[in-house]
């Protein structure tokens, strides 16, 4: 399992090894001891399955305030998307900032996305299905969101906009600069 740091703290990449044979493969796909070393603070309380059956359905950008902030650990295990994180640690030197990795079947590579993130993704095919580990329960009361296409964010979701597929939801989050401040950077 390689673990590497990305251009925005906390932000992990992880990209677990595939045993093939003859029959397939075989893939240890978490593990505690390795993502703790790498600095990945987690306590996973709850898995999530997601299925989106269109290319360019975008679920985001969403997180939940304390006291159920979510760490989320993202993979793709059937087509692609890229996922997308963005920091909104006020006082956080990368605050509005974000990074964008293509998580696939075919790379097999997951984000880890440690609260103070607001987390969103984009289908790059039909039928992509995202499996994803989180630190704290589904707390309807704490999710709020920001806007996909927040023009100060600049995020290239490299599918056109006139086909991007939005939940009723996500259509109307508001931009960064008018959401309630949710967490503060500790340095
Ligand atoms: C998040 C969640 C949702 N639900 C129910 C609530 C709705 O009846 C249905 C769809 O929920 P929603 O439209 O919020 O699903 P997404 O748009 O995929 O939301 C997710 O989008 C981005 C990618 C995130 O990072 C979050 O995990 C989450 O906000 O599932 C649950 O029962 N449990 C849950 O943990």
């Amino acid at each position: 399992m390689n673990i590497e740091t990305l251009s925005i703290s906390g932000l992990l990449l992880v990209t677990p090894k595939k045993h093939g044979d003859q029959r397939g493969f075989f893939s240890e796909t978490f593990r505690a001891d390795v993502f703790a070393a790498a600095g990945g603070d987690a306590n996973f309380v709850q898995d999530n399955h997601v299925l989106s059956t269109q290319r360019g359905v975008v679920r985001g950008l969403h997180f939940q305030t304390p006291p159920h902030a979510q760490g989320k650990l993202v993979r793709c295990t059937r087509g692609a998307i890229l996922d997308v994180a963005v920091d909104i640690r006020v006082g956080s030197p990368t605050y509005g900032q974000h990074v964008a990795a293509e998580l696939s079947a075919e790379n097999w590579r997951q984000l880890w996305v440690p609260p103070g993130f607001a987390h969103g993704y984009v289908t790059l095919e039909d039928n992509c299905e995202v499996i994803y580990k989180v630190t704290d329960y589904y707390a309807p009361d704490c999710d709020r969101g920001i806007a996909w296409d927040d023009p100060a964010l600049a995020i290239d979701w490299r599918i056109p906009a006139s086909d991007i597929i939005l939940s009723d939801k996500d259509k109307k989050q508001p931009r960064l600069q008018d959401a309630a401040a949710a967490f503060h950077f500790a340095s």
